[in-house]
C-alpha cells in the first residue's frame, strides 16, 4: 500500500466546476515529488486535499492507509511567506508546533528542555546556530525561510508540504536552500511533496516530478527522475539534467499554448 494513495480524486470549491478532476497517483513513503503546472491549475488545491485541510468531491484519498477525514497531523507544511511570528525568537518560532499538536502539547512544559534541543539540533543543521534568540525581522529572507523549515520538521512529521518554499528568494540563497533540503530528507527520509514554479528546482529534488494540465487540474505526466544521488548543485549544469529541464519546459509551454 502506498503511503499517500489518490484514487480518482476530485474537488470543486463551488458550482464553478472541478478545480482538479480524476486524480490517480500514489506516492511511496519517502518518496520527493514534485508538481509543476500553469498557474491555477491546482497544486495548492492538491496540497490540501493531502493534508486533510479540504475534503474531496469525488474519488477517494488515503494517507497512510487511513481515508483522510481531516487535518493530518503527521504532516509538516511551509509556504512562500516565512510567516514567523513576530513576537517570538526563532527558537521559540520552531517549537510552536510542539506547543499545538498533539501528542507533544501535552507533554510541552514537562519536556520543554528536550524540545529545545531538538529545535537547536535543527536550527544548526540549516545553519542557524547563533540565530535563535533573533526575532524574526533581524533574519534575511533566506533565513526566515530555513528557520520556517525547521518549524515544519520539528515534530517529526512524515509527510512535508512545501508549497513554492523558495519562490521569494534570491536565485543563490535558492539554490543554498535546495541543498539544505537535500541534506534534512538525506537525513530524515520523510516524504515530500514540494509545489513549484522552478523545474530546476523540482529536477533537483524530486525522485519524480508531476506536470498538471490547466484547470480543471489533471495529472498529465509523470517524470521519473533518475539522476544519482546525493545530488551536486555541479549536476545542474550539465547536459542529461539541462535536457529534462527543456523537456519539462517544453512540456508546459505546450499547455499554456493548448
Ligand atoms: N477556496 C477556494 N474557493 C473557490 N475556488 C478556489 C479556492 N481555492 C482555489 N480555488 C480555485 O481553484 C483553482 C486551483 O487553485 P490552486 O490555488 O490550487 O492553484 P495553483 O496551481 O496552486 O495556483 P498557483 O500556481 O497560481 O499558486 C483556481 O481556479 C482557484 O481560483
Amino acid at each position: 500500500m502506498a503511503f499517500v494513495d489518490f484514487d480518482r480524486v476530485s474537488l470543486a470549491y463551488d458550482d464553478s466546476g472541478n478545480a482538479i478532476e480524476d486524480i490517480t497517483l500514489k506516492i511511496e513513503e519517502g518518496e520527493f515529488v514534485a508538481f509543476v503546472g500553469p498557474s491555477g491549475c491546482g497544486k495548492s488545491t492538491f496540497m490540501k486535499l493531502c493534508t486533510g485541510l479540504h475534503g474531496p468531491t469525488g474519488g477517494q484519498v488515503r494517507v497512510d492507509d487511513e481515508p483522510v477525514g481531516g487535518p493530518l497531523k503527521i504532516s509538516g507544511m511551509a509556504f512562500q511567506n516565512a510567516n514567523l511570528l513576530p513576537w517570538r525568537t526563532t527558537l521559540d518560532n520552531v517549537l510552536l508546533p510542539l506547543e499545538i499538536v498533539k501528542p507533544y502539547r501535552h507533554e510541552f512544559r514537562r519536556r520543554r528542555e528536550e524540545f529545545v534541543g531538538w529545535a537547536r539540533d535543527l536550527l544548526r543543521t540549516v545553519g542557524l546556530e547563533g540565530y535563535e534568540d533573533q526575532y524574526p525581522w533581524q533574519l534575511s529572507g533566506g533565513m526566515q525561510q530555513r528557520a520556517s523549515i525547521c518549524r515544519a520538521l520539528i515534530h517529526r512529521p512524515r509527510l512535508l508540504m512545501l508549497d513554492e518554499p523558495f519562490a521569494a528568494l534570491d536565485a543563490f540563497t535558492r539554490e543554498e536552500l535546495w541543498c539544505v533540503l537535500r541534506d534534512l530528507w538525506e537525513a530524515q527520509r520523510f516524504t515530500v511533496v514540494l509545489v513549484t514554479h522552478d523545474l530546476r528546482e523540482a529536477a533537483f529534488l524530486a525522485d519524480t516530478v508531476y506536470v498538471m494540465s490547466r484547470r480543471p487540474g489533471r495529472i498529465i505526466e509523470r517524470r521519473q527522475i533518475d539522476l544519482p544521488r546525493p545530488r551536486e548543485l555541479a549536476t545542474t549544469y550539465e547536459a542529461p539534467f539541462i535536457e529534462l529541464v527543456q523537456a519539462l519546459r517544453a512540456q508546459i509551454g505546450e499547455i499554456r499554448s493548448a
